[in-house]
């Protein structure tokens, strides 16, 4: 497959897959979804590649989800939402290596879920962290609510959820988000110290310890799958539709008269 919309580079023994769409702040569209189930695949599979690094282009975003302008009623892409992410979310999951998210400015919406999901985040203090669902008429209704409770707890995931706040590398570190914070200049250096760390062991103990830790929230896959029907229902309606539009149109969006 070529790539349009990521870099794949291999360092060391780690494969540094770049979502390359700074202008778009890395949102993420259907194509880009593919590509990266793609690199990721082929990088969990390749003996040469001990660890994954899971990073975005430029200096103000890792990723801020979902591109809100390819995003109308549903997205560009394939999948029950025009995105595959339950099949993206999966890939990061499955493969028996270890994904490191490199965070040095905004993860957001299904930004923050990727961070998420990946097994270790590695921040610069200026990185920012949060979910924006409900203020764009969006909602993960997989990982990235239900494991965000298993990995900061169920009040603050919610918080997390309901009030769409954004959050620090200080704070997200407090909340067990993330795994270390760095200033930005030692971010690179930082990341491939942990990829070279994790080089040196056995890939056979390693490939299995993910597994096991995955086996105890392993069901959220089914509930993604089923969710993400839920959540086609919900892009199809003026509730949804009204939180894309504000967001285009820089302006609050006006939920209220959809209140149940
Ligand atoms: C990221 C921000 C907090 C930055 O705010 P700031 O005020 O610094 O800058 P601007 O808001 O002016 O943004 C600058 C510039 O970037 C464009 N941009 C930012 N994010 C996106 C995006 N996601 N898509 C497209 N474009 C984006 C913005 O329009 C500006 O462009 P100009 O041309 O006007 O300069 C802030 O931007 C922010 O909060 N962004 C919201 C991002 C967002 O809505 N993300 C989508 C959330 S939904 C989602 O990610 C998601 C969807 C699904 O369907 C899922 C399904 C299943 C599981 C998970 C899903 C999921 O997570």
């Amino acid at each position: 497959m070529n790539y349009e919309d990521i870099l794949y580079e291999v360092r060391n023994a780690a494969a540094w897959i770049t979502i390359n769409r700074p202008q778009k702040m890395n949102a993420f569209r259907g194509q880009t979804c593919d590509e990266l189930i793609h690199a990721i695949t082929r990088a969990g599979y390749d003996r040469q590649i001990s660890v994954i690094v899971l990073a975005g282009a430029g200096d103000k975003a890792f990723c801020t989800g979902g591109d809100q302008s390819a995003h109308e009623g549903q997205y560009d892409g394939r999948g029950t939402i025009g995105l595959p992410m339950e099949e993206l979310h999966n890939a990061i999951r499955d493969v028996p290596k270890p994904v490191i998210a490199r965070v040095q400015g905004y993860a957001v919406g299904g930004g923050n879920v990727l961070c998420t999901i990946c097994d270790f985040t590695i921040a610069s203090e200026k990185a920012q962290f949060g979910q924006v669902g409900p203020k764009v008429g969006s909602v993960d209704p997989g990982y990235g609510t239900a494991f965000l409770a298993r990995v900061v707890g169920e009040k603050k995931a919610r918080e997390i959820w309901y009030l769409c706040r954004r959050y620090s590398a200080a704070e997200a570190l407090a909340m067990g988000l993330v795994n270390a914070v760095v200033p930005a200049e030692q971010l690179d250096a930082e990341v491939q110290k942990w990829c070279d760390e994790i080089t040196e062991k056995s890939p056979t103990a390693i490939a299995i310890a993910k597994r096991s830790f995955n086996m105890d929230t392993a069901h959220q896959s089914g509930i993604a799958g089923m969710g993400m029907y839920a959540l086609k229902l919900y892009y199809d309606t003026e509730e949804s539709r009204e939180g894309v539009r504000a967001f285009q149109e820089k302006r609050k969006p006006d939920f209220r008269r959809y209140a149940k």
